[in-house]
């Protein structure tokens, strides 16, 4: 049964969702991985759409930059006060979603508080360094950031140029940035919100440079908030989405900080000037595989929104004719409609689903690294490398056609696509460049590859074993398994294409470095296979462990529609392997496959259980009531607070008028 149906609606969404063979409630416990944690998700919901001061005071849309980020501080501070009735305050997961239900995606002064500065405090400060910040992060008597990129440098971590050098005499960090390249440049809550910033800098003990480390330091005054003697901070201007948060630079000038300020729970600076290396080189880097571990989910979360938008949308807009002259159909029932917006469907779900599973990867090689066994990172960043860069990229694909899916009013800022595409495709560059992680994860496959050609084959993990397998033949009786063994093909033979390329241009004398950029676009094809294939598989385990069996039959109908498009999407990948025979057998399974998920296209998009007020979309209400809202929606648009606007008094009649002479 779909929940959602309500009297009211509009009946060509009620018809949809009485169509749909499953409880939309048991979806929403297996995407969000229990029914407890999907119910709590509505009782926060509703919860708060019964507080009146927690509701938006205007539609996002009308609000200029400083109306934004003033209702995000605004309500932030409300929350600050109302939580402990509201939330389990030591659950992340419910930390971040109410943010999201009240706030929205267009971030606030506190998006990057919880997420990327009081995880560094936790896990890379020593036991009294958490004994004096982490208390005061977590009740907000303080308002933190993460100060990494800079101006000249974002990608290579190691051409930062922030110094801080230590100085014996006065047992403190001397803070400097000595170049305009090196002003921090692009974190967020830092231009005019918070106090306090993990810095990452170069540490220097007796002039040698021990690379990035970070440290603690405060910005600006508590009481007064005015930024302390030696800082320079300000915003960076808007950006194409994001506006409620206040991306901010930063510059310091022979700034010191106490010797304590720096995180010293892997890395250490003796009173003596002495330096103690952390247990793994990257350890430094483990905040952003933190972050990236966290952005499947969330990426399967924003094309979740555009698409319960569209979905619902292309229900209830009639367009055109089928068989029957006498009434429109639903858009929806266009099969290009359908070939547009169910694959993404499929994604959205594929990515959440792979999306938790890599968050629980990251909990236990945290818990790992803190009991001294670092062996696991390289395999969790090269995961998260690859994930984080083909989530990001299909799921601004995703957003995009979702927007064209509702023609006209999909451009209007009331469908709220716009920013919901803006917001995800940041995702693209923000926590490491989408090329240059990919390339990341190729230096990875490369090392496989060489495994296997050095005769180590029993070595490689098990999201590389498929490597060293040699399949070229298919049953065309096709299965799961078989499509994951297309997937397979693709990518491995992929990884060999471009690994011999690599090397091939090795033996032909050329640097390492630049046989490396000659092959880097064939490489980043291999990540990219390589991914897709990791998130193909997580699909089809997930969907083989669920227990009821009306969720079940659908999530593999589901799991139809995302097998058979993703392999007739690499189709270049498989001539080899494939007759044109068995790809038109796919083809055709797709097409069937749309047809069948059709019923349940509406209950599934219902199952995300996003409410009209996280949603902020007049096209994506629940009701489904969208015409007479979009005209109300129209006529509140300050443009319309009077019939004569100055533009016309003063230039455009005046214009006008002396034309008439
Ligand atoms: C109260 C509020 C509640 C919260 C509510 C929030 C809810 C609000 C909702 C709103 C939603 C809005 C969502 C939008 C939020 C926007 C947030 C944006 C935040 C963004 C933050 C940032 O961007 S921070 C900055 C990130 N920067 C980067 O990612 C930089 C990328 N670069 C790098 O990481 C590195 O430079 C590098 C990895 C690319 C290279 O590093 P390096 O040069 O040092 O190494 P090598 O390439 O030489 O490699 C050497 C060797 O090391 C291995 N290695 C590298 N990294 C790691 C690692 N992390 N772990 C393990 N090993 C690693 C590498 O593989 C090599 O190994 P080899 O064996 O030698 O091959
Ligand atoms: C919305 C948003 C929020 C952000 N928040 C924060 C924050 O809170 N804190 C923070 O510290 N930073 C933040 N950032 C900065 C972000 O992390 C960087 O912008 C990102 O890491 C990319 O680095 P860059 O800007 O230097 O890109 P560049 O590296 O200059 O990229 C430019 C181009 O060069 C290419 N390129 C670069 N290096 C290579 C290579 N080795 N091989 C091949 N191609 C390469 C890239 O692929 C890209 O096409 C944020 C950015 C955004 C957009």
């Amino acid at each position: 049964m779909n929940q959602s149906i309500k009297p009211g609606d509009n009946p060509d969404l009620t018809e949809e969702r009485l169509s749909g063979t499953f409880d939309t409630n048991s979806m929403a416990a297996v995407i969000y991985g229990s029914d407890k944690l999907a119910q709590r998700r509505r009782e926060i919901s509703e919860a708060v759409s019964r507080i009146p001061e927690l509701q938006d005071s205007k539609p996002c849309p009308f609000m200029t930059r400083e109306e934004k980020i003033l209702e995000g501080s605004r309500k932030s501070a409300i929350l600050n006060r109302l939580l402990p009735g509201l939330i389990d305050l030591d659950s992340f997961e419910e930390t971040v979603f109410i943010h999201q239900e009240v706030i929205g995606i267009e971030g606030h002064p506190l998006a990057l508080h919880e997420s990327l500065f009081i995880p560094p405090i936790a896990t890379q400060g020593t036991d009294e360094q958490q004994k004096k910040w982490l208390g005061r992060a977590q009740r907000r008597e303080i308002i933190g950031c993460y100060a990494q990129t800079e101006l000249g440098h974002g990608s290579n971590l190691r051409a930062l140029e922030t110094t801080a050098t230590f100085d014996i005499s006065s047992q403190e960090f001397i803070l400097n940035s000595p170049t305009i390249t090196s002003l921090k440049w692009w974190p967020g809550a830092l231009g005019k919100s918070a106090n306090w910033s993990i810095v990452i800098a170069n540490l220097i003990v007796h002039d040698k440079n021990h690379g990035p480390h970070p440290f603690m330091v405060q910005l600006r005054d508590e009481k007064s908030h005015e930024p302390l003697p030696g800082i320079t901070v300000g915003d960076i201007g808007p950006k194409m989405a994001f506006n409620g948060a206040d991306n901010g630079f930063l510059g310091f000038e022979n700034y010191r900080i106490p010797r304590e300020n720096m995180l010293m729970r892997h890395s250490k600076v003796t009173p003596d000037g002495g330096y103690i290396r952390p247990p793994h080189a990257k350890i430094g880097y483990s905040g952003m595989v933190r972050v990236r571990s966290r952005m499947a989910a969330e990426q399967g979360l924003f094309l979740a929104h555009a698409l319960t938008i569209a979905v619902r949308y292309s229900a209830i807009r009639r367009q055109g004719y089928l068989e029957d002259r006498s009434r429109e159909v639903k858009v929806l029932d266009y099969q290009t409609q359908q070939h547009r917006l169910f694959p993404s469907i499929a994604r959205a779900y594929a990515f959440i689903f792979c999306g938790f599973e890599t968050i629980r990867l990251y909990d236990q090689l945290l818990i790992d690294v803190q009991n001294g066994n670092t062996s696991g990172m390289a395999d969790l960043h090269a995961l998260t490398s690859g994930l984080k860069s083909v989530v990001t990229h299909q799921t601004g694909e995703g957003i995009e056609q979702a927007r064209m899916a509702c023609g006209g009013h999909g451009y209007s800022m009331a469908s709220y696509i716009s920013e919901i595409y803006g917001v995800a495709i940041g995702g693209c560059t923000y926590e490491g460049e989408n090329m240059v992680m990919l390339l990341q994860l190729a230096r990875y496959l490369v090392k496989s590859i060489e495994m296997i050609q050095n005769g180590k084959s029993k070595n490689l993990g098990p999201m590389v074993a498929y490597l060293a397998a040699n399949e070229s033949e298919i049953d065309l009786n096709l299965g799961p398994n078989e499509y994951l063994k297309v997937f397979q093909y693709a990518a491995r033979s992929q990884a060999w294409r471009a690994t011999e390329k690599f090397q091939k241009l090795r033996n032909s004398g050329m640097s390492k470095e630049q046989a490396w950029n000659q092959a880097s676009v064939e490489l980043t094809r291999a990540s990219r296979l390589h991914t897709r294939l990791y998130i193909m598989s997580t699909f089809i385990n997930h969907v083989g462990s669920v227990v009821d069996q009306k969720i079940k039959k659908v999530l593999i109908d589901l799991l139809n529609v995302h097998i058979t498009y993703e392999v007739m999407d690499i189709g270049i990948y498989v001539q080899g392997l494939l007759s044109s025979d068995q790809m038109d057998l796919i083809r055709n399974q797709l097409y069937v496959s749309l047809e069948t998920i059709r019923p349940n296209a509406v209950s599934l998009v219902d199952s995300f259980q996003i409410s009209d007020m996280q949603l902020r979309s007049v096209l994506g209400r629940r009701d489904g009531n969208v015409y007479e809202n979009l005209f109300k929606w129209a006529k509140s648009c300050p443009l319309n607070d009077k019939d004569v606007l100055e533009s016309v008094t003063k230039y455009l009649k005046p214009m006008m008028d002396k034309s008439k002479l």
